[in-house]
């Protein structure tokens, strides 16, 4: 019999570029910049759909939706990961916690860090006590410092359902 817990780890990067909406956690924060991708480029809900993929051991964001797909062209990253998880609760698997962080010279994620936690929540079928959602600036260094993308950090913890 296998260990009834597994730990995934998630990480993603979006470029801000001006002319387009900054929505992070599912959240639209108002913000002179947004995330460039080929979806909304939520890299908060891409790096938990990446930390649930790989905890159940079911590779990555991109094998299940690839950015060459135009059905995923400007997609909502809560679509996204609500059939992550449906792949992760088909495989056996229930959220036991979420750990984020983001990685944002700007803006303040805090003021928003209540509704990404209660999109997240409903969109893994948890509490939403068992999310939780730190941010961090990059002290002013480096890419992310310069403020030419904002990063994200996620670790998963999935129990057998
Ligand atoms: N984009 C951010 C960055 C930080 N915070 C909050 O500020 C605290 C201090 O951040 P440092 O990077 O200076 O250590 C951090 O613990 C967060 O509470 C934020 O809300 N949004
Ligand atoms: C979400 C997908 C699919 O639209 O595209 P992007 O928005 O570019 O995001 P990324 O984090 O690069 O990878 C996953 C992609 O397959």
């Amino acid at each position: 019999m296998s260990f009834p817990f597994r730990i995934g780890q998630g990480f993603d990067v979006h470029a801000l570029v001006e002319g387009r909406p900054l929505i992070i956690g599912g959240v639209a924060i108002p913000h002179t910049h947004g995330l460039l991708g080929h979806s909304d480029a939520d890299v908060l809900l891409h790096a938990v759909t990446d930390a649930i993929l790989g905890a159940a051991g079911l590779g990555d964001i991109g094998r299940h939706f690839p950015d060459t797909d135009p059905d995923y062209k400007g997609a909502d990253s809560r679509m996204l990961l609500r059939a992550a998880m449906q792949k992760v609760s088909g495989a056996g698997w229930r959220v036991v916690n979420i750990d984020a962080t983001v990685h944002a010279q700007a803006p303040k994620i805090g003021p928003h860090a209540g509704a990404m936690v209660a999109n997240i929540a409903a969109d893994l079928g948890v509490p939403g006590r068992d999310i939780n959602i730190k941010a961090k600036t990059n002290e002013s260094l480096g890419y992310l410092g310069r403020k030419e993308g904002i990063a994200a950090t996620v670790v998963a913890l999935l129990a057998a359902a």
